[in-house]
């Protein structure tokens, strides 16, 4: 079995892949504190509430937060006596090599979710990754990562303007009931919500005409559905992308002799 592992910003999902399905996806929140130790008393007891039997074999890494990498090489290699892949790395290899300026290093969530959005959908596609940031991610014709945007995320917007104003409450994301609001919680909901529709739509817009060919649009993340209802934004929206890159990837260094 493998343990996908893939760390965002703000929350970090481990995956268990048969082999021929997934059979959970486990969400905690990403802390670099957090211990080897921590992580497997988490795991083990999410596992006796399955009630599942074990066998992870081989891991799988994808961390944005690069300080969360140590301790979840530790966790591989003293619970589940095995060396994981971590996305990024040198010895983890890619189908196809991205094409970014010289000395940038790509978000190993975008690298995946490339490599997951081109085997399902094919060239010439934007992935959209509603997280801690709002990622955009260009594939090119032969699956190749060549960019994209970076937008602040959801959630980051809406806690920025908390913080930064006196007279602005939390509040969840939600579709506003009209666009003009009449209260401060309707209104802060319909600048986030709108603004993102029009942020969605401008962007996929503004890279249709600079490469000047027609692109799919896939979205994920858990905000997602949210800007789907009724936009026609997505071709797709697939919960599990990054897992499924993260899975393709593994597979891909196995053909390739490197685990
Ligand atoms: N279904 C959801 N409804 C509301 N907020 C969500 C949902 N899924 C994720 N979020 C929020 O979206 C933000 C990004 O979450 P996540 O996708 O886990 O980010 P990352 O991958 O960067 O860790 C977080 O603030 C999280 O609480
Ligand atoms: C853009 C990101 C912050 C998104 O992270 P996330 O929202 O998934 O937590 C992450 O992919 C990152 O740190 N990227 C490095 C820069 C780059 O991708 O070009
Ligand atoms: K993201």
């Amino acid at each position: 079995m493998l343990l996908c592992i893939d760390t965002g910003n703000t929350n970090t999902v481990f995956s268990i892949w048969d082999g021929q399905k997934f059979l959970a996806h486990w969400r905690i929140s990403t802390d670099h504190r957090r211990t080897a130790d921590e992580y497997f008393v988490w795991l083990s007891t999410l596992i006796a509430v399955q009630k599942f039997e074990l066998q992870i074999n081989a891991c799988i890494i994808s961390a944005t937060a690069p300080r969360v990498v140590f301790n979840l090489r530790v966790l591989c290699n003293r619970y589940f006596d095995t060396r994981p892949l971590v996305v990024g790395k040198p010895d983890c290899a890619l189908p196809v090599a991205p094409r970014v300026d010289t000395g940038t290093t790509v978000g190993p969530d975008r690298l995946v979710n490339t490599v997951a959005g081109y085997e399902r959908h094919g060239a010439d596609l934007i992935v959209v990754d509603f997280g801690t940031a709002t990622t955009f991610d260009v594939v090119d014709f032969d699956g190749a990562y060549v960019g994209g945007v970076i937008a602040p995320g959801v959630n980051l917007s809406l806690e920025a303007l908390h913080m930064g104003a006196a007279s602005l409450p939390h509040v969840d994301v939600t579709r506003p009931p009209r666009v003009v609001g009449t209260n401060t919680v309707a209104c802060l909901q319909s600048g986030i919500f709108w603004g993102y529709i029009g942020l969605v739509e401008g962007i996929v817009t503004q890279i249709r005409q600079e490469r000047q060919r027609p692109m799919k649009v896939v979205a994920t993340g858990g905000l997602a559905p949210l800007f789907d209802q009724g936009f026609d934004l997505f071709d797709a929206i697939e919960d599990d992308l990054t897992v499924h890159g993260l899975r393709l990837i593994h597979d891909y260094n196995k053909e390739m002799g490197n685990v």
